[in-house]
């Protein structure tokens, strides 16, 4: 089988300053414009997909500079890449052609507005702080994907990220009262959610539609009471099974997360927090609410779905235990990453009535591979992140995509999707013609086209081209 990713040319660009970047340099200034190979190179990947190296970064202080920055790049006739943190995990900011790199990262402005309950920050804003921002006035930020100690607002909204809230809160979109944006052309937007819903259409574009300045994001109260346990299982698909009896009975859990053995062992390898080493896989639960005693009702009930599959359940003591539970499973990928020096992960969501069924194919299919192969993710929205670890030094990469893409195979044909909160990137691009159908791709297409005729705009994400190789462009 011939590797079926996108053939990205590595190339280390040219040491000479770019005429764009002259060009920037004099009208937005020279501290705002990174021009050096070295500086570029920096801004070629994201947080598992090396790139091409730009021809030019501008670190953009508003709206207005990214329109200059925007309006030189299209006379100049050279693609755009909005990038944030960078701690994508499907190559969305890696260029896959020589571009303008637009990094938000000083773009901070952030608002809270209580009686509007809503917070307004601009793309480089950290998703953490909004939260943190928003706690003196008694508000939250529910949406709060793994990285959010780093991740952007643009770069989760560009994504549509998710995280261990996700079941009971959803997702970054669904705290979106509003955003503004700048188009190819270089013209600023400013939508609300009515109408067409254009900001709909603009989260989770990974930056193929336009380019995300800001978003006004719903804030809510937090709720007064939380519960955790710890359940541990024999099988993963016993631990889904469990998942599904316990959502069937009505438990609406605000966390519920899935880890298989490799992940458990790879987190204590790193953590030494006494996680259960032997179980065949575990899933971390939250309950929350505003009284008591329903919030521990409802952790009965889990308790209960999780002991009928043969879970052995701990109910974490306190605050502190509840808490370095928490950061374990937000340490997965820096666990993963001390394994093996690669890997490829996967985001896909099938429906709750498949689950135990998909770990256990997964699974499978892992072993008969004879690749290192992790399962976890926010099983509650049948999100997961089968993840292959592998050294391209010892191990066939052409093997890794091959089992990459039976794992697709096996979300889709389950009526599943490719991706839940990390994008589409450039590494499910091969996949993206068994997703979805040739009309509907046509349709996406057609919106692309009308947004971004000349494909300018994060060209060689998200669309695959077609059977000719070509682009729509
Ligand atoms: O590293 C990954 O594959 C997933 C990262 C993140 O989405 C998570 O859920 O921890
Ligand atoms: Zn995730």
């Amino acid at each position: 089988m011939t590797d079926p990713r996108p053939h990205i040319p590595r190339s280390e660009g040219s040491a000479q300053m770019h005429p764009l970047a002259a060009e920037l340099t004099r009208t937005l200034g020279p501290k705002k414009v990174l021009s050096s190979a070295g500086e570029r190179r920096m801004y070629s990947y994201d947080a598992i997909q090396m790139g091409v190296v730009p021809v030019c970064v501008v670190l953009p202080e508003s709206t207005a500079d990214v329109v200059v920055a925007v309006k030189a790049a299209r006379a100049a006739g050279i693609p755009i890449v909005g990038r944030g943190a960078a701690s994508g995990l499907s190559g969305g900011a890696a260029p896959t052609q020589p571009s303008l790199v637009l990094s938000f990262t000083r773009m901070t402005g952030l608002s809270i507005d209580p009686l509007r309950r809503e917070a307004v920050a601009q793309s480089g804003v950290i998703t953490l702080a909004v939260s943190e921002a928003a706690k003196p006035h008694g508000l939250v930020y529910p949406p709060d994907p793994a990285s959010f100690r780093t991740s952007t607002i643009g770069g989760n909204l560009a994504e549509n990220a998710g995280g261990p809230m996700c079941f009971k809160y959803g997702v970054t979109g669904d705290y979106v009262k509003g955003l503004e944006f700048v188009d190819a052309e270089g013209e600023v937007h400013r939508l609300t959610r009515d109408a067409y819903d254009l900001a709909g259409l603009l989260i989770g574009s990974e930056g193929t539609l336009g380019l995300i300045t800001e978003a006004t994001l719903r804030l809510s109260t937090p709720a007064r009471f939380t519960r955790t346990l710890m359940s541990s299982f024999a099988t993963v698909g016993d631990a889904a099974e469990a998942v599904s009896v316990a959502i069937a009975a009505g438990a609406v859990p605000a966390k519920l997360e899935f880890m298989d053995r490799a992940c458990v062992n790879a987190i204590e390898d790193y953590l030494h927090i006494g996680l259960p080493r032997e179980a065949g896989a575990v899933l971390l639960v939250d309950t929350d609410g505003d009284d008591l005693e329903t919030v521990e009702e409802e952790l009965e009930l889990v308790e209960r779905a999780c002991q009928s599959s043969g879970g052995e359940v701990r109910r974490a003591a306190g605050d502190t235990e509840a808490a370095a539970l928490w950061q374990a499973r937000r340490s997965v990928s820096p666990a993963l990453g001390r394994i093996r020096p690669q890997r490829m992960n996967e985001d896909i969501v099938v429906p709750r009535s498949v689950l135990s069924e998909v770990v256990r194919e997964v699974e499978a299919l892992g072993k008969a591979s004879g690749l290192q192969l992790v399962q976890f993710g926010h099983i509650g929205d049948g999100n997961l992140h089968p993840n292959i670890l592998f050294d391209p030094r010892t191990e066939s990469e052409e093997a890794v995509h091959a089992l990459a893409q039976q794992i697709a195979s096996v979300a889709i044909r389950h009526g599943g999707v490719l991706s839940g909160e990390h994008g589409i990137g450039s590494m499910k691009l091969p996949f993206m013609r068994e997703a979805v159908d040739p009309v509907t791709l046509e349709a996406l297409w057609d919106v692309k086209r009308a947004l971004d005729p000349q494909e300018r705009l994060n060209p060689g994400k998200v669309l695959p081209p077609d059977a000719q190789g070509n682009t729509h462009a």
